[in-house]
């Protein structure tokens, strides 16, 4: 198992170069220099992987739950035997510190694929008796071919989360990770080898979104679209894929709201509300990027989390002492300073970060900022209306529930909002009425697995995780039997 400098597709079972022959520069974000290509593949080396997945589609879908059950537990473990391979590739691909993956992404990756390798033998369907005439019982039964589409930020995590019901439900997949982020997907490739996963089962097509991904939606052997990544994205291929009636569980961004009432535990939520905010450089859709604190503990909030944001480092991703390491792309962290330019414009005062950071020569091109707090921005300006997907938090101050419910709920994203208080049924009250698929109490990214993953309004369309991504990636047949 090792990352090599020439990413290749893993398509019928074997790793091959696209049709065009042609690749594209993979850079590392920590120094900026290209250290790897991978393929610039298209409709044709997609339609190779459909016609693939198709071939293999009758063989998998009627396999034994214990056959996928045994192949998909064996990458696993292949997974967790490399771990820092895959780590450390994740960390040179998108610039986050080895901490991190070897103790977030990669677990979790195998995680995904033990927990959905064990749902496959699980997964059971509805029945429904019509007393004393007749019974009916759901099969449900795999879509076909699907498509999953992942983003940058938890490469091997995010993809796998796709991947793994995908397979467990008895599909076969053509997947496409970001092109920023390649390695990690290549080698899953060569575990998919190790493990005897049988040809075509899944197969992966790297390149770039707009080419490479459109061409996943647009096959009309794709039957259902899982895909992770920006609202507009996720938009563009709504449009594509609507007409042609396919499935789609869209995971989109988010401006998720913490709010603190006095009453919470101060230390801990000081903790947690650092971890919210820039985690992975607050490149994770949940990030809590708007941040109120109620009144009386607003200013020993804002002191207190300027203060430990300072004492943050931002280093190379494979310093052991890195908070934070380098954001994924130039145009990513151009498009942060480009949110940190338009935060004084619309009145707001950066009161920490917001400067390019460099840890030393041999890092002086990669893409380093200081992780940035700002106050004074009205709810309703850009800055706190849009996405920004950067090490940069938004604070302000609120005096009542009704005040914080009207802020939290107040942008076109309804992902995830953090609640910070002592009082059961405040919490309670707040959460029943928070517009956020996800709502954490005392607590943030606290994930269990058999939970519905996702957002609304603008946040997406679908859930993931235990029944529900089994449940998207499998077609209801009702059948009704008469018996009297
Ligand atoms: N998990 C999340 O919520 C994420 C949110 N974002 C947000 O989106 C913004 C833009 O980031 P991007 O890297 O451009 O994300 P993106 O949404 O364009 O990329 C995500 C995935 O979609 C693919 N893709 C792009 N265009 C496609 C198309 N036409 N058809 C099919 N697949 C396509 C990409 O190749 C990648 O694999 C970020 O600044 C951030 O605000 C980005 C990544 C993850
Ligand atoms: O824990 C999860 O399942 C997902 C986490 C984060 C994202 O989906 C994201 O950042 O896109």
């Amino acid at each position: 198992m090792s990352a090599e400098k020439y990413i290749k597709n893993y398509i019928n079972g074997a790793l091959v170069p696209a049709v065009s022959g042609d690749y594209l520069e993979n850079l590392t974000p920590s120094t900026g220099e290209v250290y790897s290509y991978f393929p610039d593949s298209g409709p044709a080396d997609v339609d190779q992987a459909v016609k693939a997945a198709q071939e293999a589609f009758p063989g998998w879908s009627n396999a034994e739950p214990r056959t996928r059950f045994r192949l998909m537990m064996r990458i696993a473990d292949i997974i967790e035997q490399n771990l820092e391979v895959y780590a450390k590739a994740e960390a040179l691909d998108s610039g986050k510190p080895f901490t991190m993956s070897s103790t977030v992404d990669i677990p979790r990756a195998q995680s995904n694929f033990r927990f959905f390798a064990t749902a496959a033998l699980q997964f059971g369907s509805e029945s429904h008796h019509m007393a004393g005439s007749a019974i009916n019982y759901t099969l449900r039964q795999p879509l076909g071919v699907v498509g999953c589409i992942s983003p940058w930020n938890l490469p091997l995590y995010l993809f796998t989360w796709k991947i793994a019901p995908a397979l467990a439900a008895g599909n076969t997949v053509v997947a496409k990770p970001s092109e920023l982020t390649p390695m990690t997907a290549f080698l899953l490739s060569q575990a998919c080898i190790e493990a005897g996963l049988p040809a075509g089962v899944l197969n992966i097509v790297h390149g770039l979104g707009p080419k490479a991904g459109q061409a996943i939606v647009e096959h009309p052997g794709t039957k259902a679209i899982s895909f992770t990544g920006g609202t507009k994205t996720g938009q563009h291929i709504a449009r594509t894929a609507a007409p042609m009636f396919k499935k789609l569980s869209l995971e989109l961004g988010g401006k998720n709201p913490n709010i603190i009432f006095t009453d919470c535990d101060f230390d801990e939520m000081m903790v947690q509300t650092l971890r919210s905010s820039f985690s992975n450089n607050g490149q994770i859709c949940l990030c809590g990027s708007r941040i109120y604190a109620q009144r009386p503990i607003y200013e020993r909030f804002r002191d207190e989390l300027v203060k430990r944001t300072q004492f943050l480092k931002v280093g190379p991703p494979l310093a052991k002492d890195t908070d934070l390491g380098a954001l994924v792309s130039k145009a990513h962290m151009e498009k942060v300073q480009s949110y940190l330019s338009l935060a004084e414009v619309e009145g707001g005062k950066i009161l920490c970060g917001g400067t390019v950071a460099n840890p030393g020569s041999t890092y002086e091109n990669g893409y380093y900022l200081r992780p940035a707090v700002i106050e004074g921005l009205p709810i309703d300006c850009r800055t706190n209306q849009e996405e920004i997907f950067g090490p940069v938090v938004s604070i302000a101050p609120f005096d009542t529930e009704a005040e914080a419910l009207e802020l939290a709920n107040g942008t076109p994203y309804g992902l995830s909002a953090t609640l910070w208080t002592q009082d059961v049924s405040r919490a309670h009250r707040m959460a029943e009425h928070l517009q956020a698929g996800i709502v954490w109490v005392n607590c943030w990214m606290l994930r269990d697995l058999r939970t519905p993953f996702g957002g609304m309004k603008q946040s997406g369309i679908g859930r993931e995780g235990g029944q529900e991504a089994l449940r998207f990636f499998t077609e209801p047949k009702n059948v009704c039997v008469k018996y009297r």
